[in-house]
């Protein structure tokens, strides 16, 4: 039988003022509609740290730093097998004036506790609610 392995997803979990990031997944593929933090595919030879500051930038426009890992998750989907690297991370303009892009939007710690996350997600909410 083939095998597949995991794929490798760096995700930034990035945190300002006690507000986090947090958008919304397109009505297509998988886990339309979920609310996600900013991240993505590593590419080949890409570190999921470096992938997830990739990611947050292209995806929110905002330029971000990895802090520390949070996390990390393997998970079954229906759709594939995650190897997910919750990566906290902080913004680089420290100002506080760049807006992200595209939907992603910042919450509260209390608000992120009531969003749709994909399932795979649970154990670092509840790792963040602990912080
Ligand atoms: N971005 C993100 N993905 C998450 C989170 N939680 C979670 O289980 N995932 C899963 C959903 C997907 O299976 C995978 C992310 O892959 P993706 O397909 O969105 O990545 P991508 O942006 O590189 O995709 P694409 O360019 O191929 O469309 O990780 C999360 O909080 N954020």
């Amino acid at each position: 039988m083939k095998t597949h392995s995991p794929q490798v997803i760096g995700i930034a979990v990035l945190e300002s003022g006690g507000r986090f990031l947090v958008g919304c997944r397109g009505s297509d593929g998988p886990l339309a509609g979920y609310d996600e933090f900013p991240g993505g595919k590593c590419r080949a030879d890409e570190s999921p740290a470096a992938c997830a500051v990739r990611e947050c930038g292209e995806e929110t426009g905002l330029a971000v730093e990895a802090v520390e890992l949070l996390l990390r998750r393997e998970f079954a989907y229906a759709h594939a097998t995650v190897d997910l690297h919750f990566w906290r991370c902080r913004p680089v303009d420290t100002t506080g004036d760049a807006a992200p892009e595209n939907g992603f939007r910042w919450v509260t710690a209390d608000e992120l506790a009531t969003l749709h996350f994909p399932e795979a997600n649970a154990p670092l909410l509840e790792l963040l609610r602990s912080l």
